[in-house]
């Protein structure tokens, strides 16, 4: 009998499966990074397997690209597609503008690139990121290699000027190497407590040589689904308006998705 789901992979099956509701045939979809996007694209190829759904997946990195295929949902490159009509994609945090902290995983520049092409970006989490101010969790900035160390003391310059709470910045590491993105990169994570401005802080790292992007998803999200590990889900809307409720069944989930989370 397969092991019952945490109850952090229940809150992340949740939003998943309900943002995969959105999905119509025939679309082409932006398909995130990370342990709540898997489970977006394990479900999303449970309803190419069983209705027979036809959509194409522009992957955001090189994970999820495999795990699509594998699944047998048809991936394409953005090349390929250039428009996209939805992306589905987690966060590591949502402010009540649906700004967004992401970079977690280290795919941050696939995900803009793709998010920003998209029609419809769907941001689904558990309901812990639902953040009041975005900045307790380390903001990812990738940067390239050549001169990385010059770069981090000109981000350092830069946040002296502005409204965060801390300037620390740290390397990000595989064991004793720096991490390499899916480009080829660095990570800097720049652990600032609060973000006064965010929409000041993205466009001044972005001005900075040797940034490549920043995790900073301003004004890119229109829904963002937070689930609940009880099954409940809430949606909210950059239309405003109320959020809505809803519940997801999580009685199929415990067998087909037990630890196949990330
Ligand atoms: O931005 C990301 C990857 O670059 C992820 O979407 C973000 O880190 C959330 O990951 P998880 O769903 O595993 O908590």
């Amino acid at each position: 009998m397969a092991a019952e789901l945490s109850p952090i992979d229940k809150a992340k099956f949740a939003a998943a499966k309900r943002a995969v509701d959105f999905v119509e045939d025939g679309m082409k979809l932006g398909l995130g990074t990370g342990s709540t996007a898997a489970f977006m694209v394990r479900c999303l190829g449970e309803r190419v397997r069983s209705e027979g759904l036809r959509v194409q997946g522009v992957p955001t990195s090189n994970r999820t690209a495999e795990l699509a295929r594998q699944l047998g949902i048809p991936v394409i490159t953005l090349d390929e597609a250039k428009w996209l009509d939805l992306t589905i994609d987690g966060a590591d945090e949502v402010d009540p503008q649906l700004n967004l902290i992401k970079g977690g995983g280290a795919a941050l520049l696939q995900e803009k690139i793709v998010a920003t092409a998209s029609e419809r970006m769907i941001v689904i989490a558990d309901a812990a990121k639902d953040v009041p101010q975005l900045g307790a969790f380390p903001l990812p900035v990738e940067v390239i290699p050549f001169g990385w160390q010059t770069t981090q003391l000109l981000i350092g310059q830069v946040l002296e000027g502005l409204d965060v709470g801390g300037r620390e910045t740290t390397l990000r590491r595989a064991g004793d190497q720096p991490l390499r993105t899916d480009e080829n990169n660095y990570i800097l994570d720049l652990h600032l407590g609060r973000i006064g401005n965010p929409r000041q802080l993205a466009l001044m790292l972005n001005q900075i040589p040797g940034v490549v992007e920043n995790g900073l998803f301003i004004e890119i999200c229109d829904t963002v689904i937070f689930g609940h590990d009880d099954g409940r889900v809430t949606l909210r809307d950059i239309a405003g308006g109320a959020s809505q409720e809803g519940r997801v069944d999580l009685a199929r989930a415990d067998t087909i998705f037990a630890g196949l989370g990330e």
